[in-house]
């Protein structure tokens, strides 16, 4: 308890009474698009957060030059809920450069550098022949080419899906792709799971049909000016009730006359109605009365989630003018991908974005935090002696140890698509669940959206 009130930077405020229509837990896009939407309707709504901060996975860094996101980044042409909603907010939304999304990666094998020519050649490559000219970052979209059977993006719960609820490994392995394909492109820098093992194919399948039907409608992709977190901080403003700050929740009871929700600082909030919006993983810490039942409650125990560290690198001298190559990398190794932050009018790079996934995650995450900075950033001046002295931590985020999100987004192992997803978001009595995990037909951003519109008809159409 100690150390989550130290991370949330909790001011010892004291305990509060209060109820409400409904109880919307959470300050995230989600909570907060079913609160405004609810009051709207004329109910009286109280939001309560963990965090001092409005927002949860989307996380602009306000206080460093170029306002990086630490959390949501960017989103595509079919974001209807969330483009319709900053516009409602006043917000603007612009479309991010060319010169922003393709910034060449270097690739980093074994700890050192090499170019395209090299790796084609190097005995480090044992991708079959046709494939020795490409690069690693392209084995997944290489490995998927002709092989999704999902039709569209909201099919993947469907039963004749259900077969290929097996792992990403055994689902390419049955359609011969090479075993060093599958590695490279699922198991190195995964953007599901820990590795090419433990992740059900239906995600990977899901999420490129998406992908591809957000690239059809118009192939660009954008972001709001002055930062993602603008979008929850505005629909917080929209409270009549102000956003309930540094209040934990710790349990959730039901009983004849309602809801009665209670904080780790001994608050005590009532309603006829509760919606959670938090993670599982961290829905999973939090005592139900009467408990959870069923495939849902399966659900909330073991869904996975993503381990992923964001670190910014503040950039003191651009070190790969001195190099001659591009300042992001590719690596197999313990950084994971290193991208580079463009910003201001000239779009220089003026931070290194470091974001390891999965295992390499993990490994960092199991230092000390300043050990962790020191061996990311020697590891860059190993690979590139140029930066040496360049580089200064501004920012780390990791995501698995931050007490109020215990990973970053929801993942479905093999088998639990088939086993659970059409009752993930199962309503418990007068309690109801949104969030991105629970999105039928979108991810990210737009599936916390489109998880707000369904539940806060859920609770509007409830008797
Ligand atoms: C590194 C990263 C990159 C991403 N990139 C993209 C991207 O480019 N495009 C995209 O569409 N999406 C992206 N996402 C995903 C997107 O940010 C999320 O899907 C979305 O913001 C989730 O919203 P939510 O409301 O479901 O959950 P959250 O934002 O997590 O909201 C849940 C809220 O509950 C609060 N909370 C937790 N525990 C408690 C408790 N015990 N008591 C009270 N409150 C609690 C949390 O603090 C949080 O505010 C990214 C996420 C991350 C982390």
């Amino acid at each position: 308890k100690g150390a989550r009130a130290a991370q949330a930077g909790s001011t010892a405020k004291p305990p509060r009474t209060a109820k409400a229509d409904v109880l919307v837990l959470g300050a995230g896009l989600s909570g907060l698009s079913s609160a405004v939407t609810l009051q709207e309707q004329g109910l009286d709504v109280q939001v309560i957060e963990a965090r001092e901060r409005i927002g949860g996975r989307i996380f602009t860094r306000f206080d460093i030059p170029g306002l990086p996101e630490v959390g949501g980044q960017s989103f595509g042409a079919g974001y209807g809920r969330v483009m319709d909603a900053a516009t409602r907010m006043g917000l603007k939304i612009y479309q991010y450069s060319e010169k922003r999304l393709r910034t060449k990666f270097e690739l980093v094998v074994n700890g050192g550098l090499m170019s395209a020519e090299e790796w084609a050649a190097s005995p480090l490559n044992t991708l079959p022949d046709d494939l020795r000219k490409r690069m690693p970052w392209e084995m997944s979209g290489v490995a998927m080419q002709g092989r999704n059977p999902l039709v569209g993006s909201d099919d993947w719960r469907s039963d004749a899906n259900s077969v290929y609820d097996v792992s990403i490994h055994d689902f390419l392995s049955e359609r011969n792709v090479p075993e060093e394909v599958i590695r490279l492109g699922f198991s190195l820098n995964p953007y599901f799971g820990t590795s090419a093992h433990d992740i059900s194919a239906v995600q990977y399948c899901f999420n490129q049909a998406w992908v591809a039907g957000q690239a059809e409608i118009a192939p660009h992709v954008y972001a709001i000016e002055g930062g993602n977190q603008q979008l929850p901080m505005r629909l917080a403003e929209k409270l009549k009730r102000p956003v309930d700050t540094g209040r934990e929740v710790v349990s959730v009871a039901t009983n004849k006359d309602g809801v009665e929700v209670r904080c780790q600082d001994g608050s005590v909030y009532r309603a006829d109605r509760v919606i959670c919006s938090l993670p599982y993983s961290v829905v999973r810490t939090i005592r139900f009365d009467p408990v959870l039942t069923g495939n849902h409650a399966i659900a909330v125990a073991t869904l996975p989630y993503m381990i992923n560290t964001v670190i910014f690198l503040k950039v003191n001298r651009p070190f790969w003018e001195e190099d001659g190559l591009s300042p992001a990398m590719w690596t197999d190794g313990m950084l994971g991908t290193v991208a580079a932050h463009r910003s201001g009018p000239n779009e220089d790079v003026t931070a290194l974005v470091v974001n390891p996934r999965g295992h390499r995650a993990a490994y960092l995450d199991r230092l000390p935090r300043e050990e962790a900075i020191r061996r990311v950033i020697a590891e860059i001046e190993s690979i590139r002696p140029k930066a040496r002295g360049a580089l200064e931590c501004v920012g780390y985020q990791s995501w698995n140890q931050d007490p109020y999100s215990a990973g970053d987004w929801a993942v479905f192992a093999p088998g639990q698509i088939k086993r659970f997803a059409r009752e993930i978001a199962s309503v418990h009595g007068r309690v109801h669940f949104c969030g991105e995990h629970t999105a039928v037909a979108n991810r990210g951003m737009e599936g916390a959206m489109e998880s707000a519109e369904r539940v806060a008809i859920e609770v509007m159409t409830a008797g």
